[in-house]
């Protein structure tokens, strides 16, 4: 299968240190691919390269198989992906003006906006809220508001900064599951960058770990938990292995 985005040699640099130093990646048609690792091992920092946002080397960036110029047609490709902060950054404004800006931005006609709107407010199960102020929503209302905001330009690639850090354990674990159906069903691939290992198996295919900038693995959940491929994946994983451990001990005490 032809990747949605291939890039060889990503480089980024932050002052004069290098701070992502990856070979290769690939993000196939509609995969959702989640990017863990300790605080400071270049994260953000490649998926705002991935995205376009900040100034970063690539040897190539291929898009569907296509070699794309770079910086000649950012702007172009930009309009093919979406990104969703940690923080909502809504606008001042209604709920449906900012689900509606990237369309409007683009052009679309007034009555295509609201309805495209409204359908990935319906989608998010938030359509209640289109007339409300963006200044009047919950943590988890918000996020919910930026992800339809996202995904209402119909993006081939969405990625997502660490989006549920703020929301509490329900909230996010209904909002993954919401995720993961839209993403399905469109189509879209995503990569998100998390540090909430809960999050990976309801909505990642595959998993990349990243230690100071180097991609160390890069496999299916189950390959990166069971079979982790250095010694520093080992103990990052550790952390949810003596989790399941600790609840199965507990269970085994209970009895049946
Ligand atoms: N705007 C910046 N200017 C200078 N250095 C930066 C900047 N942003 C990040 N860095 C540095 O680049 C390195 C990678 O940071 P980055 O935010 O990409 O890591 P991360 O894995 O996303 O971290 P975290 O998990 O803590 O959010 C860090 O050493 C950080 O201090």
């Amino acid at each position: 299968m032809t990747a949605l985005l291939e890039v060889t040699d990503v480089k980024v640099k932050r002052g004069n240190r290098v701070v992502v130093d990856v070979p290769h990646l690939a993000i196939q048609p509609g995969e959702v691919l989640a990017v863990i690792g300790p605080n400071g091992s270049g994260k953000s920092s490649l998926l705002h390269a991935l995205a376009l946002l900040i100034p970063a080397s690539f040897g190539s960036y291929r898009w569907e198989g296509r070699q794309v110029s770079l910086p000649q047609e950012a702007l172009a490709l930009r309009r093919q992906m979406a990104v969703v902060f940690q923080e909502s950054l809504l606008l001042t404004g209604t709920v449906m003006q900012n689900v509606t800006l990237g369309l409007r931005l683009r052009g679309v006609p007034a009555a295509k906006q609201r309805e495209v709107a409204m359908e990935m407010l319906e989608q998010l199960r938030i359509s209640h809220l289109a007339h409300r102020s963006s200044r009047q929503l919950s943590g988890g209302e918000a996020q919910r508001v930026s992800i339809a905001r996202a995904l209402a330009t119909g993006p081939r690639l969405l990625y997502l900064d660490e989006p549920m850090a703020s929301l509490d354990v329900l909230a996010r674990s209904h909002l993954l599951a919401d995720l993961r159906r839209i993403l399905t069903a469109s189509g879209t691939a995503a990569l998100f960058v998390t540090h909430d290992f809960t999050e990976i198996p309801p909505l990642a295919d595959r998993v990349a770990v990243l230690a100071e900038g180097k991609l160390l693995q890069i496999g299916t959940p189950a390959e990166v938990f069971n079979q982790p491929a250095t010694p520093l994946v080992r103990d990052l994983v550790q952390v949810a292995h003596d989790l399941v451990r600790t609840l199965d001990a507990g269970r085994r005490q209970e009895g049946p």
